[in-house]
């Protein structure tokens, strides 16, 4: 019998026990940020649970972690201690367990349903990395900026590109994202035009939240680098293309990338994940030895990406992938970036790249999908090559358990226009 809890948690939900994703939340618009775990419709105040002494384990006993506006403080005390917690939060959720079950008055102050609440950034996210792993996604835009020959660059089967992406303008899921203007690439020998980008994409990706970190100089082995991965969030790498081929040679994405990254609310950790991990793909060439792991690992994780044009009651489906397409996998990504001795922080977050598959409608972008603008997506009636303003996309991310989901709940935002020229 699977474990249970004594909230009811509908089927569909993507937050059972077995899930306990974590986030941060405002109770009330002048409350001060505080940690949640999500479970069913409710977010579970860790606040409040910490300061009724519920976290008993010898780690997290007396921590002020939960007391903390972001989850950084946390993150940076390691495996043991996110462990220690999930342990103690499924006790406490199970239905088994009296001391919240029992407790009404603690009950009213620490179950606050998720429809009442404003979700938040759920750490500082100091620095952001976006990463390039997914092969299908850099044959098919390789094929696209530079042509079918050789469409993918000589040095991707030897490491995991990335670039690296601003952390200031990472938004939660639900704020708007404006039509960045810009610099577009010039039709032939015509000078670049200045402008609303015309050609704006969504990048469905993933994008891991880097734990304890490392420190500088001292580079992370990458049968060690599970344990410096906390969890992982949905993330949308909105993307001009029209200014991303102009600008990216030979420093590669800037301005194209860096108005707006969204990602969703609560961080499912990988210890919830476990379940779902699955061989990565082979790899050929083997890489060098400092990426070579003893055990390679995806996770089966469905990703799907809908669309609700302004005006419409119904959103449509637009794509339908899975994380376990990746190449090149989270701890391979995490010990490239240090290799050379750069240190990773806790809360730095690490974009997976685009996570296209191999089948048409499993691309992730609409670069991909309508072919750099040349094959029109239809979408209820009306069609898209790129977005319109009043857009909104809305990904979603789960695992299936046997009569539940390890979900992400999801992670949108719409398009407004851009500002006048
Ligand atoms: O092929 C290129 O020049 C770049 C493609 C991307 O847009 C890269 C990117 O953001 C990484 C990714 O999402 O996979
Ligand atoms: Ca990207
Ligand atoms: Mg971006």
């Amino acid at each position: 019998m699977a474990l249970q809890s004594f909230i009811p948690v509908h089927p569909d939900s993507h937050f059972p026990i077995q899930n306990l994703p974590y986030g941060v939340f405002k109770p009330q618009p002048t409350s001060t940020p505080r940690p949640a775990v999500a479970i069913g419709d409710y977010a579970l105040d860790l606040y409040e649970i910490a300061l009724a002494g519920l976290f008993y384990g010898p780690i997290l006993k007396g921590s002020d972690c939960f007391l903390q506006p972001n989850l950084n403080k946390f993150l940076a005390m390691g495996r043991p201690a996110w462990k220690e917690a999930r342990v103690t939060l499924q006790k406490l959720l199970s239905s088994s367990e009296p001391a919240l079950r029992d407790n009404e008055s603690l009950r009213q102050k620490s179950l606050v349903p998720l429809s009442k609440v404003e979700m938040l950034l759920p750490v500082a996210i100091g620095d952001y990395t976006d990463f390039f792993s997914s092969m299908h996604h850099a044959k098919n835009c390789g094929t696209i900026f530079r042509g079918p020959q050789n469409p993918i660059p000589a040095n991707w089967f030897h490491l995991p590109i990335a670039y690296h992406g601003r952390a200031s303008s990472i938004v939660i899921s639900g704020t708007d994202i404006v039509r960045p203007r810009g610099q577009g690439h010039p039709a032939g020998n015509s000078p670049p035009y200045f402008g609303p980008s015309k050609k704006l994409d969504f990048e469905l990706e993933m994008a891991a939240v880097v734990g304890p970190g490392n420190e500088l100089g001292k580079p992370v082995d990458v049968n060690e680098a599970g344990d410096h991965i906390f969890g992982l969030v949905l993330m949308n790498d909105w993307s001009a293309r029209d200014i991303q081929a102009w600008e990216y040679v030979p420093l590669g994405p800037f301005l194209g990338k860096s108005f707006g990254t969204t990602i969703s609310p609560w961080i499912v950790t990988l210890d919830a994940l476990e379940p779902y991990a699955c061989d990565a793909p082979k790899q050929d060439p083997n890489p060098l030895p400092y990426l070579a792991e003893k055990k390679s690992k995806n996770y089966d994780i469905t990703l799907e990406v809908q669309i609700k044009p302004a005006g419409q009651e119904d959103s449509c489906l637009v794509t339908r992938s899975n994380f376990k397409n990746l190449y090149w996998t989270l701890t391979q990504q995490l010990a490239h970036h240090t290799i050379n001795g750069c240190n990773l922080r806790p809360g730095d977050l690490l974009g997976t790249g685009t996570i296209s598959g191999p089948e048409p409608e499993s691309l992730g972008c609409l670069l991909e999908l309508t072919w750099n603008g040349t094959k029109p997506l239809s979408l209820n009636g009306t069609t898209r090559t790129f977005l319109e303003d009043g857009d909104e996309v809305i990904f979603s991310g789960y695992s299936k358990g046997n009569g539940y989901n390890v979900g992400f709940g999801t992670c949108s935002g719409k398009i407004l226009p851009s500002l006048p020229c």
